[in-house]
């Protein structure tokens, strides 16, 4: 392979996005050509086909849950990605401010100190004209306290990510439109920002994950070789994995649960996505700490997927990395 082509990282684009920001975050060596694109299969497409060495997408938010389009992907229910795995995580504290043009007439407020009864942002300048909203659908279920405070009667436009919203807003210069987004985006498109941190949690953040082609070769950590991310010293490891199951067999489920218990893997997340096969059938992502490891048949992960495999109707190893999280 051509070194041009792996220092390719695809990301949920344009720049500006919150995707963006993890992308630079965990990939800071110049030796990494940043390739956005439009949307998260855009990036999925592109490790899959070799086009990127990497790829960065959105996994879950603190506040608001999973991000259902990557699941959806990952559960890869017509099989257009095979190959990906994911390779690293990293996290960015995501605040979430009302972009759009001030009104010429009006004066940027100091904001308003707070008060226990009213949501933890208020409007900088007159924001009563705006009557179009465009995001990430993510954004919303964020901000909820705001929008239904200031903006209960703006019509929502679902776009394919809050810097793509900030670029659409900043072509409406009447004032009616208004984009949830960065104040990087604010700054790369000439926005106002009209309300800061308007996020309903001050702690809300989003988990990206880093993707790469399983036949790629596997670096041993996502560390400053890698990546250029800091390497924290005794860092644990995390593992993602898919299954179905039996669903008229009473304790399919349970059984399956139980391999991980038995072989000491303590579960972090558990999620559900339509199996896309029957209705009301499902497919289950379990991560739990623990790393497979292709040299040691014996470590408790590698014993605890066989066992799995036995139980299950099928099953997808989908990658282990390191921990980012820092627990406070
Ligand atoms: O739209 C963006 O800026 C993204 O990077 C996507 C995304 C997401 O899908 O969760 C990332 C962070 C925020 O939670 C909102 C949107």
């Amino acid at each position: 392979m051509a070194e041009n082509e792996r220092s390719v990282v695809a990301f949920l684009g344009p720049e500006g996005s919150y995707t963006h920001q993890a992308t630079l975050d965990a990939f800071k060596s110049s030796r990494f050509t940043i390739a956005p694109q439009t949307t998260i299969e855009d990036v999925f497409g592109a490790v899959q086909s070799g086009e990127a060495y990497r790829g960065v997408v959105p996994f879950e938010n603190s506040s608001n849950g999973s991000v259902v389009f990557t699941l959806d992907l990952f559960a890869d229910v017509q099989g257009k990605y095979p190959g990906i795995i994911v390779c690293g995580e990293s996290y960015v504290a995501v605040k979430h401010c009302l972009l759009g043009y001030a009104p010429s007439s009006s004066t940027s407020q100091e904001a308003q100190a707070q008060d226990p009864e009213t949501p933890v942002a208020t409007p900088l300048y007159d924001i009563s004209k705006i009557k179009t909203l465009y995001s990430h659908p993510q954004a919303w279920g964020q901000c909820k306290e705001f929008l239904g405070t200031y903006l209960k009667h703006a019509e929502r436009r679902d776009v394919s990510s809050t810097s793509k919203a900030a670029e659409i807003a900043a072509q409406d210069k009447t004032g009616e439109s208004a984009a949830l987004s960065s104040v990087i985006a604010a700054d790369m498109f000439g926005l106002d920002v009209l309300a800061k941190t308007i996020n309903d949690k001050v702690e809300n953040t989003t988990r990206f994950l880093v993707l790469r082609r399983a036949s790629s070769e596997a670096p041993s950590t996502l560390n400053q070789q890698e990546s250029g991310q800091e390497d924290v010293q005794g860092h644990d490891w995390k593992s993602l994995v898919t299954f179905t199951v039996d669903h008229a067999n009473p304790g399919a489920l349970a059984q399956c649960l139980t391999v991980f218990s038995n072989h000491g893997l303590n579960l972090t997340a558990i999620n559900t996505r339509p199996s896309g096969v029957q209705n009301w059938n499902y497919i289950f992502f379990v991560e739990f700490k623990g790393r497979k490891d292709a040299d040691k048949d014996d470590c408790a992960v590698n014993k605890a997927l066989g066992e799995l495999e036995k139980l299950c109707r099928g099953y997808r190893w989908l990658g282990s990395w390191e921990n980012r999280l820092i627990e406070g």
